[in-house]
C-alpha cells in the first residue's frame, strides 16, 4: 500500500539514510531548524532535506522520536524518510511536495480557489489529524504554514510533533515571540496543557486561514491581546467564504473546554458531508 516502507533500502538502521546516496539540488527556503533543500535519494527519488542548524534541536531527543515517527504512514501526512545523523549539521529527510507551503499556495492562488478545494484542503488535513489522533500523537504546531501542497495539489500535515526539540524558547515558552499563540487554545496558553482537542482548536484556526485564502489570524492584534481577548470569549469572524455551515464547523473548534469540541473522527464525518452536499 501508500505506506512502503519508505527507507527499505536507505541503510542498515532503517531509521539512517546514508549521506552518498543523496545528492543535494536547489534550496526550497527555510523552515523551523534550517534551510530545506530538493535532493534526490539514489539519483531517483526526488525528497526534501531539512538542514538542522548546530544548537537548534534537541538532536538526541529528535533521533529517538524518528524511529517513531516513521511509523506514521499516512496519505495525508507528509512521511519521514529518515535521518543522517552521522554527521553535523545533521538532516531529515521527508517527503518532497512540489507545491510547496500551503501557507504561500493560498496567497498566491487566493481568489481563483473554489470553496470545493478549499473544503477539500479542510478534509485532506482532517484526515491527517485524524490518523494521528488515533494513534495518540498531538501535533503541537498545526496551520497553514506547516502543511503542504502536492502536485495534485492534494494536501499534507508535516513538522508533527517537532516543536518538541526546538530549542529557541521564543517558540517553546507560550510568552516567547514565537510562540504559535493565535492557533494555541486557553489550556496551552495558561497550563501548557497539550492534547488532540488543543490540535482541533488549531485545525479550527487552519480552516480560517483556508477560507480566507491565507490572512493572519487577529491580523494586527499582539499576542497579548489576542491571549486577553480568547480568554475574554472573543472568536475569529467567519471568513467571507465560508458558508455558515463551514463557519460552525470551525467555530466548535474553538470551544472554551477541550472536552466541549469535536473529536477530528466528528469533524471529518462533518466535512464529508458538507462536501457532499456541496457536490
Ligand atoms: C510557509 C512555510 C514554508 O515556506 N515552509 C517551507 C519552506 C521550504 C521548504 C519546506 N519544506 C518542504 N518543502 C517541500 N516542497 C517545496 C516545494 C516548492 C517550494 O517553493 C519555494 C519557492 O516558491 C516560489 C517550497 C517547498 N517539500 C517538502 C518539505 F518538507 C517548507
Amino acid at each position: 500500500g501508500r505506506c512502503v516502507p519508505a527507507t527499505a533500502g536507505f541503510s542498515s538502521e532503517k531509521w539512517e539514510i546514508d549521506p552518498s546516496e543523496l545528492t543535494v539540488m536547489k534550496e526550497l527556503g527555510s523552515g523551523q531548524f534550517g534551510v530545506v533543500r530538493l535532493g534526490k535519494w539514489r539519483a531517483l527519488c526526488k525528497v526534501a532535506i531539512k538542514t538542522i542548524n548546530e544548537g537548534a534541536m534537541h538532536e538526541e531527543d529528535f533521533i529517538e522520536e524518528a524511529k517513531i515517527m516513521m511509523r506514521l504512514c499516512h496519505p495525508k501526512l507528509v512521511q519521514l524518510y529518515g535521518v543522517c545523523t552521522r554527521q553535523r549539521p545533521m538532516c531529515i529527510v521527508t517527503e518532497f511536495m512540489e507545491n510547496g507551503c500551503l501557507l504561500n499556495y493560498l496567497r498566491q492562488n487566493g481568489g481563483t480557489a473554489g470553496q470545493t478545494w478549499l473544503l477539500s484542503v479542510c478534509q485532506d488535513t482532517c484526515e491527517a489529524m485524524q490518523y494521528l489522533e488515533t494513534h495518540h500523537f498531538i501535533h503541537r504546531d498545526l496551520a497553514a504554514r506547516n502543511c503542504l501542497v502536492s502536485d495534485k495539489n492534494v494536501v499534507k500535515v508535516c513538522d508533527f510533533g517537532m516543536t518538541r526539540y526546538v530549542l529557541d524558547n521564543q517558540y517553546t515558552s507560550s510568552t516567547g515571540s514565537k510562540f504559535p499563540v493565535k492557533w494555541s487554545p486557553p489550556e496551552v496558553l495558561h497550563y501548557n496543557k497539550y492534547s488532540s482537542k488543543s490540535d482541533v482548536w488549531s485545525f479550527g484556526v487552519l480552516m480560517w486561514e483556508v477560507f480566507t485564502e491565507g490572512k493572519m489570524p487577529f491580523d494586527g492584534r499582539s499576542n497579548v491581546d489576542v491571549v486577553d481577548e480568547i480568554t475574554r470569549g472573543h472568536r475569529l469572524y467567519r471568513p467571507h467564504k465560508a458558508s455558515n455551515d463551514v463557519y460552525q464547523l470551525m467555530y466548535q473548534c474553538w470551544h472554551e473546554r477541550p472536552q466541549g469540541r469535536p473529536s477530528f473522527s466528528e469533524l471529518l464525518d462533518s466535512i464529508r458531508l458538507l462536501a457532499e452536499l456541496a457536490d
